[in-house]
């Protein structure tokens, strides 16, 4: 006879030991006893079912801890459906259920009962039966369908929860975890901090003038772009709204590339075909997908992504975009290699707003809970990227690659830093700033701060990221060397075609002597930048201006 073990979470401490039995559906013997460790490593070794029907959260480990011990009984995970504990969250007392049969004798197959958003995901709702746990049949029923599954069925599912539990690392919880934690500290600082000045044209096109060696770095929608909102556009225009260089640019930026001293980042959230699209015929550099992959524009793509990104999730999230386009009319949404955007810039705002809360709420509660992903919220769109994904992540193995590329032996002298970034990327405009970002910004301070070398005991050490090679979409194999994660200071050997060491002669890649830094956001008020421009239209002109002043 298949028996099933029964576990209730107590407080008290008194019944820890209390062992009990009685009968259920006739034929399954279940004993009742509190969750305690021991017990769980016990049973989740040898059981074949693990029911855990938590009507308050609070039992994920336990069922993690159940596909872990698992071995050679791939046991069946049966789960109460989000849905249903949310609806009755609010009112519901602390109470928590997990049966774990300890039976053998399983035979015929099953069907799976997965709830909207669980079926294409890597979470172990994937992999479970989930349930109702107010409608006692269908538990039952769940019980009974588990301990007569097919043993494909049993092992396509453990298979499926295993893999999960394995790669959803208390390491890669702690990376997650500090992402969104540094999230939060930026966004309070930008809360408090005050509006910066506009950008002063005059005195950054005369330091421009005046150095070498200089960096330009560029956003491109709503830096380079016309205006969303140009008159005569009808709002059901999607596809003409492709992201186009504003067409007033192109002297200027021919102009601007062609300068020897002078070196041109467009760093875009967009992809490489958009990027290819609109610059392919300048001479400067492309960082697609806020910097994981590159090109100078007369060479190939290739890839700065850290080697171990994880992108099991973008599935999940793309199922739940499709969900949110089909009933968003004008919305739309682009899928790139590293990162998901939903978009709601063509739609109507308030209807737009109210989807994107209930998407949120999907993207925070549902498959890809655990996964290690940021959901970045726009004023209109919900992007999801892989932890890591950040133009201030990617600037420093851009960085790495030009001064190779260009075999630089002088340090850059002049960085323009300018665009409509979204909160999580402002790290770009930290990364030159001379202080580090949590001892504060401070302007006025940072003017003082000429060499930018740090003391060499605050230096990490030199790892070198591999910059992979991607002719388009695919990943190749030859290797560039990189600056390392160090900041505003590099160590950077420069030889043709090899990589970077540590034990090289180093030198500053950037001395930016305080003021020869201007960074820019535009369109917007809380940044982290220096300075503030009104919208791209301003961004053009003032191009313009630079470009007539340097030739
Ligand atoms: O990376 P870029 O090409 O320079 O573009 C900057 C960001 O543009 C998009 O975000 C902006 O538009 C969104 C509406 O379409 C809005 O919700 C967001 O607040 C804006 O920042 C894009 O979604 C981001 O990925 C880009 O980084």
């Amino acid at each position: 006879m298949p028996s099933v073990l029964e576990y209730h979470m107590v407080s008290d401490l008194q019944s820890i030991h209390e062992v009990r039995r009685f009968e259920i559906r006739q034929c399954i013997n279940i004993r009742v006893s509190v969750a305690v460790n021991a017990f769980i490593v016990d049973f989740g070794q040898t059981s074949n079912v693990a029911l855990v029907t938590s009507l308050r959260d609070g039992m994920n480990l336990v069922s993690y801890e159940f596909v872990a011990c698992q071995d050679s009984k791939k046991g069946v995970l049966i789960l109460s459906e989000d849905s249903v504990v949310k609806l009755y969250d609010f009112y519901l007392s602390n109470t928590c259920r997990v049966i774990l049969s300890t039976d053998d004798q399983i035979q015929a197959p099953c069907t799976p009962n997965l709830d909207a958003f669980a079926g294409a995901a890597q979470s172990l709702g994937a992999g479970a039966i989930l349930v109702n746990p107010w409608n006692i049949t269908e538990v039952a029923d769940s019980i009974l369908q588990a301990l007569t599954m097919s043993p494909e069925d049993r092992e396509k599912r453990h298979r499926h929860n295993f893999v999960h539990v394995t790669t959803h690392t208390a390491q890669e919880w702690a990376e997650t975890f500090v992402s969104e934690l540094d999230d939060t500290v930026i966004e309070a600082k930008l809360r408090t901090k005050q509006v910066p000045p506009p950008l002063p044209e005059e005195d950054a096109i005369s330091r421009y003038l005046q150095s070498t060696n200089r960096l330009l770095i560029l956003g491109f929608n709503a830096t380079l772009t016309e205006p969303v909102d140009t008159p005569g556009r009808r709002a059901d225009q999607i596809k003409e709204m492709e992201l186009k260089l504003h067409p007033e640019l192109k002297e200027a930026l021919t102009a601007l590339c062609s300068d020897r001293k002078t070196t041109i980042v467009v760093l875009s959230g967009s992809d490489q075909k958009t990027l290819d699209d609109n610059f392919g015929e300048y001479d400067m550099w492309l960082a697609a997908e806020h910097g994981m992959f590159l090109r100078l524009t007369k060479g190939e793509w290739m890839t700065t992504m850290p080697e171990h990104l994880n992108m099991e999730w973008i599935d999940s999230v793309k199922h739940v975009f499709e969900y949110f386009t089909e009933r968003t009319p004008r919305s739309h949404f682009e899928l790139c290699e590293t990162s998901l955007v939903w978009n709601y810039k063509y739609a109507d705002v308030e209807f737009g707003r109210l989807q994107a809360r209930d998407m949120l709420q999907h993207l925070w509660t549902g498959p890809i809970s655990n996964a290690s992903v940021d959901v970045v919220q726009g004023s209109r769109s919900v992007e999801v990227r892989a932890v890591g994904v950040t133009k201030g992540a990617a600037i420093d193995r851009i960085l790495g690659e030009i001064v190779h590329s260009k075999s630089m032996t002088t340090p850059i002298d002049y960085v323009l830093c300018v665009g409509h970034f979204l909160g999580k990327d402002e790290d770009v405009y930290t990364f030159f700033e001379p202080e580090l970002p949590s001892d504060g910004l401070a302007v006025a301070r940072s003017k003082q701060n000429d060499g930018l070398k740090l003391p060499s005991d605050r230096r990490p050490s030199m790892k070198l990221p591999v910059i992979r090679s991607a002719p388009k979409s695919s990943q190749g194999k030859a290797q560039r060397p990189s600056l390392n994660p160090e900041k505003r200071t590099a160590n950077h050997s420069c030889g043709s075609g090899r990589r970077a060491s540590a034990e090289k002669i180093s030198w500053n890649v950037l001395d930016l002597k305080g003021d020869n830094y201007f960074s820019c956001a535009v369109g917007r008020t809380r940044t982290n930048a220096r300075y503030l421009l009104g919208s791209s239209d301003d961004v053009v002109s003032f191009l313009m201006k630079l470009a007539n002043a340097s030739t």
